[in-house]
C-alpha cells in the first residue's frame, strides 16, 4: 500500500478542479449540472471495463507500493478517480471557454444534392476515422508491440466517429478557443503529469505490448495518444450536446417547446434533424444580430452570455432591432430621410400587429407569414438588406406593441435637434426624463416582457411592479449614456442637458457644446472643466436616483434571470461609477471601462446583488 497515485491527484488534478469550479460556479446552470453528470457517468462507465481489461492483461499495472489497494473491477480507485477528475476538469474548461459563444450562429443549412461542401467534410472525417479504426483493429490482431496502441484506437475511435457524424458542423466551425484549446490545454498538462508519474513508477506500461517510442523523453507515445484522445472524446461529447441544444433553441418551427433539461432521446431527435431543413433566415439573422451586438455594445455583449436558451436569443434580436432602428435614423443623410425611417418602422410595426390578413386569393394568413405576410414583404422591400432579417426575427408575438411605438417616439424626439436648436426637445429636466423613458424605459419593459414570457408564473401585481422598476432602470441607464457621451453628442450638435442646468453654470447650449468639442482636453480651460464636471455629476446623480429606487426589483425577477439581469445593468452602470470617480479625466470620445474590470463586475454580479 502506498500513496503515490493519490498524491498525483492531490498535487496535480484536484487543485485545477477547485480553481475551475470557483471560476465557473457563478455561471453554472441546471443544464450544465445535467450535462456534467451525464458526461461523468458515460466517461466512467465506458472507460472502466476497458481499463479493467488492460490491467488484467498486464498492459499496464500499478506497483502495490503506489496505490492504496482498493479496486473496482481490478482497477485501482485512484485510476477510477482519474477518469472522473479528467472529465470534470476538461468539461469545466470547455464550459468556461464556450460561455461567450451563441452556438446557434454556427448552425448551417446544408444544400440538397452533390454540391454541398458539408457532405464532403463529414465524409472526409468519417473516412479518416474509419481508417484509423481499421489500423487499430490490425494492431490488436497482430498482438505485438502495437497492442496497447491498437487497444486505445479500438476503444476511442468508434465513439469519436459517432460524435463526429452528429456534430461535424460545430467541430469544424466553432472558434479554436471553443474546441482546440479545451483539448490542447488539459492534454499538454496531463502529458507533463504523466511524464512525472511514469518516471516515479506510479504506473507502469508492460514492455511486450508497447512500441517503445516516446513523444518526448519520458512520455510514451501510447500515453500521449491516450490523453489526447480522451480529451477529444470529452470535448466532442460536449460539442455534440451543444449542437443538440442549439438546434432545439434555434428552430421553434421544428421544436415548439423545449424542456429545461431535454432527455437524451429528445436531444437525439434534434441531432438527427436533417440540416437541409434548418431555417437559414434565422441562423443568418442571428449571425448578423450577434455581430452587431459584439461590435456596438461591450456591456450588453458580455451580459448576453449570462442569459440562456431562447431568452438569450430573443434579447439579442431585440438589441439588434433597437440598434438597427437607432442607426437608420441617426445615420440618415438629413432630417427628412430620418423621418421617413421612423415612419417606415412604424408602418412595419403596424403590419406586424395586424394579426390575420386576407391574401389576393382569399386565404387568411398571418401578417408575419415568412413567405407572403405583408410585414415580411414590407421589410424586404423597404429596408436595407442588413436590416431585413433582424426585422423579420423580431419576436412581436411576445412583445407588447406600445413600448415599441413609444421607442419610435423617443427616436422622433432626436429629430428635433438641429444647428439652430442644440437642446432640441429638451427644455426641462422632465423632458429629459421623458426622453429617457421613451428610448430606454421602453427597452427595459421589452426585456422584462421577454423574461416573463420565458419564465412564466409571475403574478400580475408583481409583473406590474417589475415593469415600473425596469422602466426606472432604463432611465438610469440613459442618464449614464448621456453623461458618457457628452462630447460625442456635442460633436453631433446635440446637447441633452436641460438649459436650466446649463444656466446655473453660466453656460448656454452653444458655449457648452463649443467647450466640449475643442480638439482635446488640454485645450479646455480649468474653469470649463469644473463646470463640465458639475454637470456630469448632476446627470450621474439623477442616474443613481433612478437606479437606487429600482435595483432591488431585480431580485424579484424569475430566479434564472436575476443574475444575468444584474450583469446587464451593473456592467452598464459601471460606466457611471467610473465617470463619478474624483480623478476622472475628460478625454475625447467615450469613457470606457477596462475589460478586466467589466469581467470582474460581471463575475461578482453573478454571485449576488451588490452590498448596499
Ligand atoms: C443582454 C442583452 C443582449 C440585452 C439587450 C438589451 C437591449 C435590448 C438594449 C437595446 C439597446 C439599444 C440600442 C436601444 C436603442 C436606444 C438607446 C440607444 C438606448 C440606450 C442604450 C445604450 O446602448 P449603447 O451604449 O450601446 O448605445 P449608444 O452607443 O449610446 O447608441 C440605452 C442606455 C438603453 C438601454 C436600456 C436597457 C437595456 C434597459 C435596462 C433595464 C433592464 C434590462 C431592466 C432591469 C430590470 C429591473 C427589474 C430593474
Amino acid at each position: 500500500m502506498g500513496y503515490d497515485y493519490a498524491l498525483v491527484h492531490l498535487i496535480y488534478t484536484i487543485p485545477p478542479a477547485i480553481l475551475l469550479s470557483i471560476v465557473y460556479s457563478p455561471l453554472c446552470t441546471r443544464l450544465d449540472i445535467y450535462r456534467i453528470v451525464f458526461l461523468l457517468t458515460i466517461a466512467v462507465v465506458s472507460t472502466l471495463p476497458w481499463d479493467s481489461y488492460l490491467v488484467r492483461a498486464r498492459i499496464w499495472s500499478y506497483p502495490e507500493t503506489a496505490v492504496i489497494g482498493l479496486t473496482i473491477l481490478d482497477v485501482p480507485l485512484e485510476e477510477v478517480f482519474f477518469f472522473f477528475i479528467q472529465t470534470f476538469n476538461t468539461t469545466l474548461l470547455y464550459l468556461i471557454l464556450n460561455k461567450p459563444i451563441l452556438h446557434s450562429v454556427y448552425l448551417v443549412k446544408e444544400q440538397k444534392g452533390r454540391n454541398d461542401k458539408w457532405k464532403y467534410i463529414r465524409l472526409i472525417g468519417q473516412v479518416a476515422l474509419g481508417l484509423t479504426l481499421k489500423k487499430g483493429v490490425d494492431y490488436v490482431r497482430a498482438g505485438g508491440n502495437e497492442t496497447y496502441l491498437g487497444l486505445i484506437l479500438v476503444w476511442a475511435v468508434p465513439f469519436l466517429l459517432a460524435l463526429w457524424s452528429l456534430s461535424y458542423q460545430f467541430l469544424v466551425s466553432l472558434p479554436v478557443t471553443s474546441t482546440i484549446l479545451p483539448i490542447a490545454l488539459p492534454t499538454v498538462y496531463l502529458w507533463i503529469v504523466d511524464t512525472l508519474a511514469l518516471k516515479r513508477g506510479t504506473w507502469v506500461i508492460g514492455s511486450g505490448t508497447k512500441t517503445g517510442l516516446t513523444f518526448w523523453p519520458g512520455l510514451e507515445i501510447e500515453e500521449a495518444l491516450f490523453f489526447l484522445l480522451t480529451n477529444c472524446l470529452i470535448v466532442f461529447g460536449l460539442v455534440t450536446f451543444d449542437t443538440a441544444i442549439a438546434i432545439l433553441n434555434t428552430f421553434p418551427a421544428h421544436f415548439r417547446h423545449v424542456p429545461a433539461l431535454p432527455t437524451p432521446w429528445f436531444a437525439m431527435r434534434a441531432l438527427l434533424l436533417p440540416s437541409t431543413t434548418y431555417d437559414d433566415d434565422r441562423t443568418i439573422g442571428l449571425q448578423q444580430a450577434v455581430a452587431r451586438l459584439r461590435a456596438k455594445s461591450r456591456s450588453f455583449y458580455l451580459a448576453s452570455s449570462a442569459f440562456q436558451g431562447r431568452l438569450r436569443i430573443d434579447l439579442i434580436i431585440l438589441y439588434s432591432f433597437c440598434r438597427v432602428a437607432d442607426d437608420l435614423i441617426d445615420n440618415a443623410s438629413d432630417a427628412a430621410e430620418a423621418k421617413q425611417w421612423v415612419q417606415k418602422l412604424k408602418t412595419f410595426l403596424d403590419l406586424c400587429y395586424s394579426g390575420k390578413v386576407k391574401t389576393a386569393n382569399g386565404n387568411l394568413i398571418d401578417a408575419r407569414d415568412p413567405n407572403q405576410g405583408p410585414a415580411t414583404l414590407y421589410a424586404v422591400r423597404q429596408f436595407p438588406p442588413d436590416a431585413q432579417l433582424t426585422l423579420l426575427l423580431l419576436p412581436t408575438d411576445r412583445l407588447d406593441q406600445e413600448p415599441l411605438y413609444e421607442l419610435l417616439r423617443g427616436f422622433d424626439m432626436d429629430l428635433a435637434f438641429s444647428d439652430s436648436s442644440l437642446t432640441g426637445p429638451i427644455k426641462t429636466e422632465q423632458d429629459l426624463d421623458l426622453y429617457g423613458a421613451r428610448v430606454a424605459g421602453t427597452v427595459a419593459l421589452l426585456c422584462i416582457q421577454l423574461v416573463l414570457y420565458h419564465y412564466p408564473g409571475t403574478s400580475e401585481a408583481k409583473a406590474k411592479r417589475l415593469m415600473g422598476a425596469g422602466h426606472d432602470m432604463g432611465i438610469a441607464l440613459q442618464y449614464t449614456n448621456i453623461a458618457r457621451d457628452l462630447i460625442v453628442d456635442a460633436e453631433n450638435k446635440r446637447v441633452y442637458v436641460p438649459p436650466s442646468w446649463l444656466k446655473k453654470e453660466k453656460l448656454t447650449p452653444e458655449s457648452f457644446a463649443g467647450g466640449l468639442t475643442k480638439a482635446s482636453g488640454a485645450e479646455q480651460d480649468d474653469f470649463f472643466l469644473k463646470k463640465l464636471s458639475t454637470i456630469r455629476q448632476r446627470l450621474l446623480d439623477r442616474a443613481f436616483h433612478f437606479y437606487d429606487r429600482s435595483v432591488g426589483a431585480i431580485e424579484e425577477l424569475p430566479a434564472p434571470a436575476r443574475a444575468p439581469m444584474r450583469v446587464a445593468v451593473e456592467s452598464y452602470m459601471q460606466i457611471a461609477r467610473e465617470l463619478r470617480k474624483p480623478g476622472f479625466k475628460v478625454k475625447a470620445g467615450r469613457a470606457t471601462v477596462p475589460v478586466w474590470k467589466r469581467l470582474w463586475v460581471a463575475w461578482r454580479m453573478l454571485q449576488g446583488p451588490r452590498k448596499r
